[in-house]
Protein backbone atom coordinates (compact mmCIF):
# COMPACT_ATOMS: atom_id res chain seq x y z
CA UNK A 1 0.00 0.00 0.00
CA UNK A 2 1.25 3.84 -0.56
CA UNK A 3 2.57 5.84 1.89
CA UNK A 4 0.20 8.43 2.90
CA UNK A 5 2.26 11.42 2.88
CA UNK A 6 3.56 13.89 5.94
CA UNK A 7 0.85 17.01 6.08
CA UNK A 8 2.64 20.37 7.19
CA UNK A 9 1.41 23.63 7.08
CA UNK A 10 4.18 26.58 6.28
CA UNK A 11 2.93 30.07 8.72
CA UNK A 12 5.76 32.38 6.18
CA UNK A 13 4.19 35.51 5.31
CA UNK A 14 5.29 38.95 4.49
CA UNK A 15 8.51 39.85 2.86
CA UNK A 16 11.47 37.90 0.73
CA UNK A 17 13.51 37.37 4.31
CA UNK A 18 10.19 35.64 5.75
CA UNK A 19 9.71 33.74 2.33
CA UNK A 20 12.96 32.22 0.52
CA UNK A 21 14.09 30.21 3.66
CA UNK A 22 10.71 28.87 3.69
CA UNK A 23 10.19 27.98 -0.17
CA UNK A 24 13.71 26.54 0.18
CA UNK A 25 12.91 24.29 2.74
CA UNK A 26 9.92 23.05 0.82
CA UNK A 27 11.46 22.20 -2.40
CA UNK A 28 13.51 20.19 0.06
CA UNK A 29 10.67 18.05 1.24
CA UNK A 30 9.38 16.79 -2.14
CA UNK A 31 7.74 13.05 -0.38
CA UNK A 32 5.42 15.88 1.88
CA UNK A 33 2.02 17.47 1.19
CA UNK A 34 2.54 21.30 1.59
CA UNK A 35 0.04 23.53 2.09
CA UNK A 36 1.50 27.65 2.95
CA UNK A 37 -0.49 30.08 5.86
CA UNK A 38 -0.59 33.74 4.77
CA UNK A 39 -2.45 37.09 5.16
CA UNK A 40 -4.26 38.98 2.21
CA UNK A 41 -2.04 41.10 0.01
CA UNK A 42 1.62 40.31 0.91
CA UNK A 43 4.28 39.06 -1.27
CA UNK A 44 2.88 35.35 -0.21
CA UNK A 45 0.33 35.79 -2.99
CA UNK A 46 3.37 36.29 -5.47
CA UNK A 47 5.95 34.24 -4.56
CA UNK A 48 4.25 31.17 -2.52
CA UNK A 49 4.74 28.19 -5.91
CA UNK A 50 1.08 27.47 -6.73
CA UNK A 51 1.83 23.76 -5.63
CA UNK A 52 1.16 24.83 -1.96
CA UNK A 53 -2.26 25.78 -1.72
CA UNK A 54 -2.07 28.98 0.24
CA UNK A 55 -4.92 29.46 3.35
CA UNK A 56 -5.54 32.71 4.00
CA UNK A 57 -6.52 33.90 7.29
CA UNK A 58 -6.51 37.79 8.34
CA UNK A 59 -3.80 38.93 11.11
CA UNK A 60 -2.82 41.79 12.59
CA UNK A 61 0.32 43.23 14.66
CA UNK A 62 -0.08 44.66 18.07
CA UNK A 63 0.92 48.50 18.38
CA UNK A 64 2.63 49.88 21.50
CA UNK A 65 0.81 49.77 24.76
CA UNK A 66 -2.85 49.11 25.05
CA UNK A 67 -5.84 50.94 23.53
CA UNK A 68 -9.08 50.63 22.24
CA UNK A 69 -7.17 49.31 19.04
CA UNK A 70 -5.49 46.65 20.30
CA UNK A 71 -8.37 45.37 22.19
CA UNK A 72 -10.09 45.16 18.57
CA UNK A 73 -6.83 43.10 17.53
CA UNK A 74 -6.92 40.97 20.87
CA UNK A 75 -10.43 39.63 19.57
CA UNK A 76 -9.09 39.38 15.86
CA UNK A 77 -5.97 36.93 17.09
CA UNK A 78 -8.55 34.74 18.98
CA UNK A 79 -10.41 34.85 15.79
CA UNK A 80 -7.18 34.01 13.85
CA UNK A 81 -5.88 31.20 16.36
CA UNK A 82 -9.57 29.37 15.85
CA UNK A 83 -9.05 29.97 11.99
CA UNK A 84 -5.80 28.00 11.88
CA UNK A 85 -6.95 25.40 14.47
CA UNK A 86 -9.78 25.04 11.79
CA UNK A 87 -7.48 24.46 8.75
CA UNK A 88 -4.86 22.61 10.69
CA UNK A 89 -7.55 19.82 12.25
CA UNK A 90 -9.36 19.61 8.81
CA UNK A 91 -6.91 19.25 6.63
CA UNK A 92 -5.16 16.36 9.17
CA UNK A 93 -1.81 18.48 9.40
CA UNK A 94 0.94 16.95 11.43
CA UNK A 95 3.22 19.57 11.89
CA UNK A 96 3.79 23.25 11.64
CA UNK A 97 6.77 24.93 10.62
CA UNK A 98 7.49 28.99 10.80
CA UNK A 99 9.41 32.21 10.37
CA UNK A 100 8.29 33.96 12.40
CA UNK A 101 6.24 37.61 12.00
CA UNK A 102 3.07 38.33 12.51
CA UNK A 103 1.41 35.06 11.13
CA UNK A 104 3.72 32.60 13.49
CA UNK A 105 1.65 33.83 16.96
CA UNK A 106 -1.47 32.27 16.18
CA UNK A 107 -0.05 29.30 13.95
CA UNK A 108 1.87 28.35 16.80
CA UNK A 109 -0.76 28.86 19.80
CA UNK A 110 -3.22 26.92 17.42
CA UNK A 111 -0.82 23.75 16.60
CA UNK A 112 0.20 23.68 20.19
CA UNK A 113 -3.14 23.51 21.53
CA UNK A 114 -3.65 20.76 19.20
CA UNK A 115 -0.09 19.20 20.53
CA UNK A 116 1.09 19.41 16.94
CA UNK A 117 4.85 19.86 16.91
CA UNK A 118 6.10 22.85 15.69
CA UNK A 119 9.79 23.96 13.83
CA UNK A 120 10.38 27.84 13.99
CA UNK A 121 12.96 29.47 11.92
CA UNK A 122 14.83 32.67 13.23
CA UNK A 123 16.90 33.93 10.83
CA UNK A 124 18.22 37.47 12.51
CA UNK A 125 20.96 37.15 14.81
CA UNK A 126 18.60 39.38 17.06
CA UNK A 127 15.51 37.06 17.47
CA UNK A 128 12.46 38.94 17.32
CA UNK A 129 9.84 39.58 20.14
CA UNK A 130 7.94 36.77 18.47
CA UNK A 131 9.94 33.92 18.30
CA UNK A 132 11.44 35.36 22.40
CA UNK A 133 7.83 34.88 23.51
CA UNK A 134 6.99 31.39 21.39
CA UNK A 135 10.28 29.63 20.87
CA UNK A 136 10.14 28.05 24.29
CA UNK A 137 6.88 26.54 23.49
CA UNK A 138 8.25 25.05 20.10
CA UNK A 139 9.42 22.01 19.35
CA UNK A 140 12.53 23.22 18.17
CA UNK A 141 13.92 26.73 17.24
CA UNK A 142 16.26 26.95 14.33
CA UNK A 143 18.31 29.49 14.12
CA UNK A 144 20.42 31.40 11.30
CA UNK A 145 23.30 32.96 13.03
CA UNK A 146 25.10 31.26 16.24
CA UNK A 147 24.61 34.15 17.79
CA UNK A 148 20.89 34.54 17.91
CA UNK A 149 21.12 31.43 20.53
CA UNK A 150 22.11 33.34 23.04
CA UNK A 151 18.38 35.60 23.38
CA UNK A 152 16.41 31.85 23.92
CA UNK A 153 17.63 30.38 26.69
CA UNK A 154 14.27 28.55 27.23
CA UNK A 155 14.17 27.15 23.28
CA UNK A 156 15.77 24.41 21.84
CA UNK A 157 18.16 25.85 19.44
CA UNK A 158 19.19 24.10 16.55
CA UNK A 159 21.94 26.68 14.67
CA UNK A 160 21.46 25.56 10.88
CA UNK A 161 21.94 28.80 8.92
CA UNK A 162 19.27 30.24 6.59
CA UNK A 163 18.02 28.80 3.29
CA UNK A 164 18.94 30.05 0.23
CA UNK A 165 16.99 29.71 -3.09
CA UNK A 166 18.18 26.82 -5.41
CA UNK A 167 19.38 29.60 -7.67
CA UNK A 168 22.10 30.07 -5.14
CA UNK A 169 23.27 26.70 -4.53
CA UNK A 170 23.79 25.52 -8.87
CA UNK A 171 26.56 27.61 -10.29
CA UNK A 172 24.61 26.80 -14.07
CA UNK A 173 22.31 29.36 -13.20
CA UNK A 174 25.80 31.80 -13.60
CA UNK A 175 24.31 32.01 -17.72
CA UNK A 176 21.02 33.42 -16.33
CA UNK A 177 23.18 37.06 -15.61
CA UNK A 178 20.73 38.58 -18.27
CA UNK A 179 21.90 42.05 -18.36
CA UNK A 180 24.36 44.33 -20.64
CA UNK A 181 27.70 44.41 -18.42
CA UNK A 182 30.98 43.49 -19.81
CA UNK A 183 33.43 41.25 -18.75
CA UNK A 184 35.84 41.92 -16.43
CA UNK A 185 34.61 45.29 -15.78
CA UNK A 186 34.05 46.20 -11.76
CA UNK A 187 30.14 45.53 -10.55
CA UNK A 188 28.57 47.00 -7.85
CA UNK A 189 24.85 45.85 -6.90
CA UNK A 190 22.89 48.03 -4.58
CA UNK A 191 19.87 46.58 -3.18
CA UNK A 192 17.96 47.08 0.18
CA UNK A 193 16.11 43.90 0.70
CA UNK A 194 12.79 42.36 -0.87
CA UNK A 195 11.26 46.24 -0.61
CA UNK A 196 14.11 48.32 -1.32
CA UNK A 197 15.70 51.57 0.45
CA UNK A 198 14.73 54.83 -0.42
CA UNK A 199 17.64 56.64 1.65
CA UNK A 200 20.36 54.12 0.65
CA UNK A 201 18.74 54.33 -3.26
CA UNK A 202 19.55 58.12 -2.99
CA UNK A 203 22.72 58.44 -1.16
CA UNK A 204 24.22 55.96 -4.08
CA UNK A 205 22.32 58.04 -6.67
CA UNK A 206 24.89 61.26 -5.15
CA UNK A 207 27.56 59.37 -5.17
CA UNK A 208 27.67 56.80 -8.24
CA UNK A 209 29.26 59.24 -10.68
CA UNK A 210 32.28 59.00 -8.86
CA UNK A 211 32.28 55.13 -9.36
CA UNK A 212 31.23 55.48 -13.10
CA UNK A 213 34.28 57.64 -13.74
CA UNK A 214 36.49 54.39 -12.12
CA UNK A 215 35.12 52.16 -14.76
CA UNK A 216 32.94 50.57 -12.35
CA UNK A 217 29.00 49.55 -13.64
CA UNK A 218 26.57 49.80 -11.52
CA UNK A 219 23.11 47.57 -11.10
CA UNK A 220 20.82 48.88 -8.83
CA UNK A 221 17.65 47.41 -7.41
CA UNK A 222 15.79 50.28 -6.34
CA UNK A 223 12.53 48.66 -4.58
CA UNK A 224 9.12 50.14 -6.34
CA UNK A 225 8.28 53.07 -4.39
CA UNK A 226 10.99 54.96 -4.94
CA UNK A 227 9.88 58.24 -6.83
CA UNK A 228 13.17 59.50 -8.20
CA UNK A 229 14.48 55.64 -9.14
CA UNK A 230 14.22 56.86 -12.89
CA UNK A 231 16.84 60.57 -12.20
CA UNK A 232 19.65 58.95 -12.62
CA UNK A 233 20.44 58.08 -16.51
CA UNK A 234 24.24 56.54 -17.41
CA UNK A 235 25.76 54.04 -19.83
CA UNK A 236 27.06 51.97 -16.99
CA UNK A 237 24.08 52.64 -14.93
CA UNK A 238 21.19 49.58 -14.51
CA UNK A 239 18.48 50.19 -12.79
CA UNK A 240 15.37 48.05 -12.09
CA UNK A 241 13.22 47.62 -9.41
CA UNK A 242 13.37 44.40 -8.57
CA UNK A 243 15.52 41.58 -10.06
CA UNK A 244 15.20 37.51 -10.11
CA UNK A 245 18.70 35.90 -10.62
CA UNK A 246 20.42 37.05 -7.06
CA UNK A 247 22.51 34.49 -6.96
CA UNK A 248 24.10 35.24 -10.57
CA UNK A 249 24.38 38.88 -9.83
CA UNK A 250 25.75 38.55 -6.83
CA UNK A 251 28.53 36.26 -7.73
CA UNK A 252 29.27 38.35 -10.29
CA UNK A 253 29.54 41.78 -7.91
CA UNK A 254 32.52 42.70 -7.02
CA UNK A 255 30.95 44.91 -4.27
CA UNK A 256 27.40 45.11 -2.83
CA UNK A 257 25.92 47.61 -1.29
CA UNK A 258 23.11 46.55 1.03
CA UNK A 259 20.54 46.65 3.70
CA UNK A 260 21.42 44.00 6.38
CA UNK A 261 18.31 42.04 6.27
CA UNK A 262 19.14 38.03 6.89
CA UNK A 263 17.91 36.85 3.75
CA UNK A 264 20.28 39.55 2.00
CA UNK A 265 23.26 38.25 4.56
CA UNK A 266 22.75 35.11 3.88
CA UNK A 267 22.89 35.40 0.07
CA UNK A 268 25.83 37.60 0.52
CA UNK A 269 27.83 34.63 2.35
CA UNK A 270 27.25 31.99 0.47
CA UNK A 271 28.16 34.19 -2.87
CA UNK A 272 31.46 35.17 -1.01
CA UNK A 273 30.37 39.25 -2.34
CA UNK A 274 32.18 41.59 -0.24
CA UNK A 275 29.63 44.38 1.39
CA UNK A 276 28.78 47.78 2.78
CA UNK A 277 26.14 47.35 4.87
CA UNK A 278 23.38 49.86 5.86
CA UNK A 279 21.42 48.73 8.70
CA UNK A 280 18.06 49.69 8.27
CA UNK A 281 17.37 52.24 11.12
CA UNK A 282 13.93 52.08 11.71
CA UNK A 283 13.87 47.92 11.90
CA UNK A 284 12.25 46.23 15.11
CA UNK A 285 14.78 46.97 18.01
CA UNK A 286 17.28 47.56 15.48
CA UNK A 287 17.97 43.78 14.49
CA UNK A 288 19.63 44.45 10.97
CA UNK A 289 22.50 46.14 13.63
CA UNK A 290 23.10 42.96 14.99
CA UNK A 291 22.85 40.88 11.77
CA UNK A 292 25.29 43.21 10.02
CA UNK A 293 27.55 43.65 13.38
CA UNK A 294 28.13 39.45 12.68
CA UNK A 295 29.59 40.22 8.94
CA UNK A 296 31.58 43.07 10.59
CA UNK A 297 33.48 41.41 13.56
CA UNK A 298 34.57 38.61 11.10
CA UNK A 299 36.14 41.30 8.62
CA UNK A 300 33.31 40.12 5.41
CA UNK A 301 31.82 43.67 5.49
CA UNK A 302 32.01 47.70 6.56
CA UNK A 303 28.86 48.71 8.14
CA UNK A 304 27.68 52.47 8.30
CA UNK A 305 24.84 53.71 10.67
CA UNK A 306 22.39 55.67 8.29
CA UNK A 307 22.64 58.82 9.91
CA UNK A 308 26.12 58.91 9.40
CA UNK A 309 26.62 58.10 6.22
CA UNK A 310 27.24 60.91 3.82
CA UNK A 311 27.27 60.74 -0.32
CA UNK A 312 30.89 61.84 -0.10
CA UNK A 313 31.94 58.63 2.62
CA UNK A 314 30.42 56.41 0.87
CA UNK A 315 31.65 57.44 -2.50
CA UNK A 316 35.17 57.40 -0.86
CA UNK A 317 34.91 54.02 0.61
CA UNK A 318 33.87 52.43 -2.67
CA UNK A 319 36.47 54.23 -4.30
CA UNK A 320 38.91 52.67 -2.24
CA UNK A 321 37.64 49.01 -2.20
CA UNK A 322 37.58 49.34 -5.93
CA UNK A 323 41.30 50.10 -6.23
CA UNK A 324 41.84 46.98 -3.70
CA UNK A 325 41.06 43.82 -5.18
CA UNK A 326 43.22 41.92 -2.19
CA UNK A 327 40.87 43.66 0.33
CA UNK A 328 37.97 43.01 -1.73
CA UNK A 329 38.73 38.99 -1.99
CA UNK A 330 39.59 39.10 1.59
CA UNK A 331 36.30 40.40 2.62
CA UNK A 332 34.87 37.97 0.24
CA UNK A 333 36.86 34.78 1.26
CA UNK A 334 35.84 35.87 4.75
CA UNK A 335 32.12 36.05 4.07
CA UNK A 336 31.93 32.63 2.49
CA UNK A 337 33.18 31.12 5.80
CA UNK A 338 30.34 32.11 7.29
CA UNK A 339 28.28 30.71 4.93
CA UNK A 340 25.97 27.51 5.68
CA UNK A 341 25.45 26.54 1.83
CA UNK A 342 23.30 23.36 3.34
CA UNK A 343 20.52 25.12 5.46
CA UNK A 344 17.77 24.07 3.57
CA UNK A 345 19.26 20.28 3.79
CA UNK A 346 20.15 20.49 7.77
CA UNK A 347 16.39 22.53 7.86
CA UNK A 348 14.70 19.89 6.78
CA UNK A 349 16.11 17.33 8.24
CA UNK A 350 15.30 18.44 11.55
CA UNK A 351 11.27 19.28 10.54
CA UNK A 352 11.49 15.15 9.71
CA UNK A 353 13.21 14.14 12.47
CA UNK A 354 10.34 16.72 14.73
CA UNK A 355 7.47 15.90 12.64
CA UNK A 356 7.89 12.31 12.42
CA UNK A 357 9.14 11.78 15.82
C1 LIG B 1 12.79 46.04 6.75
C2 LIG B 1 12.86 44.78 7.54
O1 LIG B 1 12.51 44.75 8.72
N1 LIG B 1 13.30 43.71 6.83
C3 LIG B 1 13.36 42.39 7.46
C4 LIG B 1 12.80 41.34 6.49
O2 LIG B 1 13.61 41.27 5.39
P1 LIG B 1 13.53 41.64 3.86
O3 LIG B 1 12.73 40.68 3.10
O4 LIG B 1 13.20 43.07 3.70
O5 LIG B 1 15.07 41.46 3.50
P2 LIG B 1 16.04 40.22 3.48
O6 LIG B 1 17.39 40.81 3.39
O7 LIG B 1 15.86 39.23 4.57
O8 LIG B 1 15.67 39.47 2.11
C5 LIG B 1 15.60 40.14 0.92
C6 LIG B 1 15.47 39.12 -0.15
O9 LIG B 1 14.97 39.75 -1.33
C7 LIG B 1 15.77 39.32 -2.42
N2 LIG B 1 15.76 40.31 -3.50
C8 LIG B 1 15.94 41.62 -3.22
C9 LIG B 1 15.92 42.54 -4.24
C10 LIG B 1 15.72 42.09 -5.57
O10 LIG B 1 15.68 42.84 -6.55
N3 LIG B 1 15.57 40.76 -5.80
C11 LIG B 1 15.57 39.85 -4.78
O11 LIG B 1 15.40 38.64 -5.03
C12 LIG B 1 17.15 39.14 -1.83
O12 LIG B 1 17.94 38.38 -2.70
C13 LIG B 1 16.80 38.49 -0.49
O13 LIG B 1 16.58 37.11 -0.64
O14 LIG B 1 12.87 40.05 7.13
C14 LIG B 1 14.21 39.63 7.44
C15 LIG B 1 14.12 38.23 8.04
O15 LIG B 1 13.38 38.25 9.23
C16 LIG B 1 14.86 40.64 8.39
O16 LIG B 1 16.21 40.27 8.62
C17 LIG B 1 14.81 42.03 7.77
O17 LIG B 1 15.40 42.95 8.66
Amino acid sequence: MAKVPIKLLIAASGTGGHLFPAIALAEKLPEYKIEWLGVPNRLETQLVPEQYPLNIIAVEGFQQGLSLSSVRILFKLMGSILEVRRILKQGNFQGLFTTGGYIAGPAVIAARSLGLPVVFHESNALPGKVTRFFGPWCSAVAVGFAAASKYLPRAKTVCVGTPVRSQFLDTAVDNALDLPIPNGVPLIVVFGGSQGAVAVNKLVRQSAQAWFDAGAYVVHLTGDNDPDAANLQHPQYIVLPFYDNMAALLRRANLAISRSGAGSLTELAVCGTPAILIPYPFAAEDHQSYNAAVFTDVGAALTFKQSELTPEILQQRVLDLLQSSAELAKMGENAKAIAFPDSADKLAALVREIVER
